[in-house]
């Protein structure tokens, strides 16, 4: 029960809702259910049938319609004396703007990508509104608080580095199945299906006969002669058979680990005469995104594990559905979850890897979860999640700041405790948010051009929308919709220059002051002139320090030796700014029994690209378990320093 002071707290309260998806109607049913009289929704999307099973505010009938108008609905059917503003908007809006987030007591965020929450974080520090921020994959979930001047702000930590897969691993030598999905989504689906300009390091030359009169021939390119069928079978044989015969003559590789089989079509499937496609052409008519291989070959449980020969049946049927039924898309496509031939196309390419390499076979449903890098949303630790925001939003209404907890929902209670409390630390005061350290800049002055700085640096790196760079008093760029002609002009001439050679030349030695008008953030970049990089470590030709890596700002990619951070050799497929989920697996139940007895010395632990901070009392007490299979890992930053942060007085 809320006491005389909360219920006037919670009566008076003004507070903003960022998204009204899984955790979002949950919260919503409980602040209203709380006694919140006047809730403001920010929401841009409309309703889709998959929000149904666990946005039990939304029926059938709503799909399409706005989230945020829609929830208001259901919610006031009972409790109709509130007031609900639903707002069908994106939270980056130029409306959504600093005088708008001043009216607000408190902000709740329920959103699911990093670029949107780094938006709130930074207008709940310029308008000075408290934000209790949270975040739910599958079973896991954090609620964390952010208050100006007293806690750590939602980017003063560093995030973990992305990580990827190194490239041979997945090219040449796969020992586990999400590196044959890897390799099926990013290459093989990209060569066929993809941008044929993008880089792909899949093996395209052949020494097969019929193909050597034409030596630069792509054999992925389908010949004038060839029907669907034989395309199909030629190139199952070049990238299951041909090019696993050319890796094995590498004796070198092979030493200590298991050779491949190379895996051909008439080993698996009978040869069937051309044209010959039993009723799979009636299965599959009509809307082109309804097109799918596992309807027209009969086959119905996505659970189901395929043999080598279904496999090998998907993955001919996908590919000639994608050339008669897609044939528009090709060159364009980019592997998409919710794209139901995408996803057949490469749960069999993957399978046929994984059994010419002694992997175990997955089913399409397990497969479609790996390659979407999909931790399946659990409503019970969204309605967890909603009940802890609306805790820690009474407490910060109440400005009862020594009870501030950031709070986390682990993966295996015991003890029976669920949730790991801790208290929130100090704002960084190395954090270019937050405090006003400046970022340096190793850049080449002489070639990297202004708009290389800002995509790369401004954009990416910093997250702005809406940037204004000076240097001194010199406006080098800005956008907005009430600029002149003649400036808008100047701005788009000073793109193309590089640094050295603007009106105000930016050398090594410049401060830039890089500003956000909308986020009203300003940080200066310190430049240092620097000649050369390294292609493959520092891929964008510049270097940013002081800077707070955010994993969704990078997209997935295979490389060679991963990111240049410490935590290179850890590697996983990351598809989306959503998928940024790494999972935390506590083993010794004493951590739970610690959770209260922190120390200011601090380990972090990275869950759902937040950080989770645990003492060194705890970890002496626990085991973390590492595991790099998809849904289980677990990461430990390496950064020790006792000293790093305080714990808020
Ligand atoms: N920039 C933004 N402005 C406004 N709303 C946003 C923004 N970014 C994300 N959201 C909203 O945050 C909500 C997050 O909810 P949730 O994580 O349940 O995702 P979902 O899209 O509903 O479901 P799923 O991704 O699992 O299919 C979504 O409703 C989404 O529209
Ligand atoms: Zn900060």
């Amino acid at each position: 029960m809320a006491s005389e002071e909360q219920l006037s707290a919670i009566k008076g309260a003004k507070v903003l809702m960022v998204g009204a998806g899984g955790i979002g109607c949950e919260l919503l049913k409980t602040l209203a259910l709380s006694g919140f009289e006047d809730i403001h929704i920010i929401d841009m999307d409309t309703i889709e049938v998959s929000n149904l099973n666990r946005q039990f505010l939304f029926r059938q009938k709503h799909v399409g319609q706005s989230k945020a108008k829609v929830a208001r609905e259901a919610v006031l059917k009972f409790r109709p004396h509130i007031k609900i503003t639903p707002y069908h908007a994106n939270v980056k809006d130029p409306e959504f703007n600093v005088d708008f987030f001043k009216q607000f007591n408190v902000v709740l965020n329920g959103l699911d990508n990093l670029d949107a929450r780094r938006h709130v974080n930074r207008l709940c520090l310029a308008s000075g509104v408290p934000l209790v921020e949270s975040g739910t994959t599958g079973f896991l979930g954090q609620v964390t608080v952010h208050v100006k001047g007293k806690t750590e702000c939602y980017e003063c930590q560093s995030k973990p580095a992305p990580k990827t897969y190194p490239v041979c691993t997945i090219t040449s030598t796969p020992t586990k199945f999400v590196h044959c999905i890897v390799w099926a989504k990013d290459l093989l689906f990209a060569k066929l299906f993809g941008n044929k300009n993008q880089e792909n390091d899949l093996n395209v030359r052949s020494t097969d006969a019929s193909s050597s009169s034409e030596h630069s021939e792509d054999v992925f390119e389908r010949r004038a002669d060839e029907d669907f069928e034989q395309y199909g079978r030629r190139i199952y044989d070049h990238v299951f058979g041909y090019n696993i015969e050319v890796a094995l003559r590498n004796e070198e590789t092979w030493k200590n680990r298991n050779k491949p089989r190379p895996v051909y079509t008439r080993d698996v499937l009978p040869l069937r005469p051309v044209g010959q496609n039993g009723n799979k052409d009636k299965a599959s008519i009509g809307d082109p995104s309804s097109v799918s291989a596992m309807a027209s070959l009969g086959l119905k449980n996505p659970q189901d594990l395929w043999s080598l020969k279904e496999n090998s049946e998907v993955f001919l049927e996908a590919l000639r559905l994608f050339f008669l039924k897609r044939e528009k898309e090709i060159g364009q496509l980019g592997f998409d979850k919710d794209d139901q031939l995408a996803v057949e196309f490469v749960t069999s390419a993957a399978n046929i890897r994984a059994a010419s390499f002694e992997i175990p076979l997955h089913s399409l449903f397990e497969a479609k979860g790996i390659a979407g890098n999909i931790v399946h949303a659990v409503a019970t630790t969204n309605a967890i999640i909603a009940g802890l925001i609306v805790l820690e939003a009474i407490k910060v209404l109440q400005n009862d700041v020594k009870s501030y907890r950031m709070t986390y929902c682990l993966e295996h209670p015991s003890r029976k405790m669920l949730l790991m409390p801790v208290e929130p630390f100090e704002p960084n005061k190395s954090c270019y948010v937050c405090s006003e350290t400046p970022l340096t800049l190793e850049i080449s002055t002489h070639r990297s051009k202004l708009r290389d700085f800002v995509e790369k640096i401004v954009k990416a790196k910093l997250g702005m929308s809406l940037p204004l760079i000076m240097h001194g008093v010199a406006l080098l760029y800005e956008v907005g919709d009430d600029l002149e002609e003649d400036e808008v002009a100047n701005y788009a001439a000073n793109l193309d220059k590089v640094l050295s050679e603007l009106p105000s030349p930016v050398t090594g030695g410049t401060i830039l002051t890089v500003e956000d008008l909308q986020q009203e953030l300003k940080c200066s970049i310190n430049i240092k002139h620097r000649e050369e990089f390294d292609e493959e470590k520092e891929p964008d030709g510049m270097v940013l320090s002081g800077w707070t890596p955010a994993l969704a700002a990078e997209k997935t990619k295979t490389s060679d030796n991963g990111p240049s951070s410490s935590n290179a050799s850890q590697t996983v497929p990351l598809e989306s700014e959503d998928n940024d989920e790494i999972e935390i697996i506590l083993k010794d139940p004493e951590i739970l029994a610690a959770g209260k007895k922190r120390k200011s010395s601090d380990i972090s632990v990275a869950v759902d690209s937040e950080i989770f901070s645990v003492t060194s009392e705890m970890l002496a007490k626990r085991k973390v378990e590492e595991d790099d299979s998809h849904n289980d890992i677990v990461m430990v930053d390496g950064n020790l320093d006792p000293n790093k942060k305080k714990r808020v007085q």
